[in-house]
């Protein structure tokens, strides 16, 4: 049985590590840290939780948290890189879901994160966990950044376009779309039900920190520079992301069942990659709950345009669940342990 501590326990996607790795055949969660609930259990907080847990929530001490065999970081950015180290260095294996490690050039990161980074020697370790991309790497790594839960959602659509140099990579265009849980769980006026319910509307369009990671990652799947114009957007609803990817293709003459086709070997061995048949279209509905990302391909009145729906839980395939997959990756377990449960419906 895997020993795993969580850091940053009350949190969404804290809670929704307990809620996965509750019934995960290979793990046990030991340690769960929150400062501001220390001593409080953790079924009491979330009765969600009452029966399948019996834990209190403890201060994170790093000498505690270096017992366990792995120990995910589900805090804000600029926590994680002051305590992996030291983890580090005692053979903890860590599994970061916040953006300390995903921007591997550390001057960039600092530039979008406004902070300066204060480990870039471990940065330079980290293995970006995105399973699709990189199984082989994080079956040896110590240390994972996981991905943002837009560039998950956007990733899996473009990749294999960019790949086998299908599209123009200088002008990418996505627009996506968030569940309000993205935003954690901290009170914000703008995440007021008041203020969002029965609206819709973009923010960070002159840029989000998840553009340079994007760009980062595509960068490598298409072995050159990327241009991308991305978009976010806040959806009145919790859980759930959409991204619509626009792409000019490079060779006209390619026929789009032929994409499919080319997609669907790409994730042939993809057990959370859920190639969809044309004319088919992802609802965040149906991944509410579960690790899938749907994806569906499409050519509007065959133009030069292709057009690449996914959509993924922005707290599981997005955060937590892919967290999960690359732990299980990590430690020799099946890909899919623990992570096989299917969307809620409705
Ligand atoms: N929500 C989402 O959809 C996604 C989130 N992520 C990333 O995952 C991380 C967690 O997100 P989310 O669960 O939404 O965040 P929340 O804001 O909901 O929770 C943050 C947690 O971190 C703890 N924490 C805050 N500051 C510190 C600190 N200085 N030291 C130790 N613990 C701290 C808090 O507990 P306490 O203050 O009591 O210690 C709390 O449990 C973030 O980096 C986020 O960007 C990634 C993908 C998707
Ligand atoms: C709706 C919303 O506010 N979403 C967050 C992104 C979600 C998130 O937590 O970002 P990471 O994946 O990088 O951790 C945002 O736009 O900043």
């Amino acid at each position: 049985m895997l020993k795993v501590g969580i850091v940053g326990g009350t949190g969404y996607t804290g809670v929704e590590l307990l809620r996965l790795l509750s019934t995960h055949a290979e793990a046990e969660v030991v340690m769960i840290t929150s400062r501001a609930e220390e001593g409080v259990s953790v079924d009491e907080l979330f009765p969600s939780l009452r029966g399948a847990m019996d834990l209190r929530f403890s201060t994170p001490d790093v000498k505690l948290l270096a017992t366990c065999d792995v120990v995910f970081f589900a805090t804000p950015h600029n926590v994680a890189m002051n305590m992996v180290p030291e983890l580090l260095a005692a053979g903890t294996r860590v599994i970061d879901l916040s953006a300390d490690f995903r921007i591997t050039d550390a001057d960039l990161w600092s530039k979008w994160y406004h902070e300066t980074h204060v480990c870039p020697d471990v940065l330079a370790t980290a293995v970006y966990g995105l399973p699709e991309r990189n199984a082989e790497k994080i079956r040896s790594a110590k240390l994972i950044a996981c991905p943002g839960c837009y560039p998950t959602a956007v990733q899996l659509g473009l990749i294999p376009l960019l790949e086998e140099k299908l599209v123009d990579p200088s002008r990418l265009i996505v627009s996506a779309a968030s569940g309000v849980s993205g935003a954690g769980r901290q009170a914000k006026i703008d995440n007021l039900f008041t203020e969002l319910s029965e609206s819709f509307k973009a923010y960070g369009v002159g840029g989000h920190r998840h553009l340079p990671e994007i760009e980062q990652e595509l960068a490598l799947a298409a072995k050159g520079p990327v241009g991308l114009t991305f978009t976010p957007h806040l959806l009145p609803q919790v859980r759930g992301i959409h991204a619509t990817m626009y792409a000019e293709m490079i060779d006209p003459a390619v026929p789009l069942d032929e994409i499919q086709f080319l997609f669907e070997k790409r994730y042939a061995d993809a057990p959370f990659v859920d190639v969809m048949h044309l004319g088919s279209t992802p609802q965040t509905r149906t991944v509410r709950g579960s690790n899938m990302c749907r994806i569906a391909l499409y050519r509007p009145q065959n133009r030069d345009t292709l057009v690449v729906l996914s959509a993924i839980d922005n707290l599981v395939k997005g955060a937590s669940g892919q967290a999960i997959q690359n732990m299980n990756l990590m430690f020799g377990l099946p890909e899919t342990m623990g992570l096989q449960g299917l969307a809620l419906m409705p």
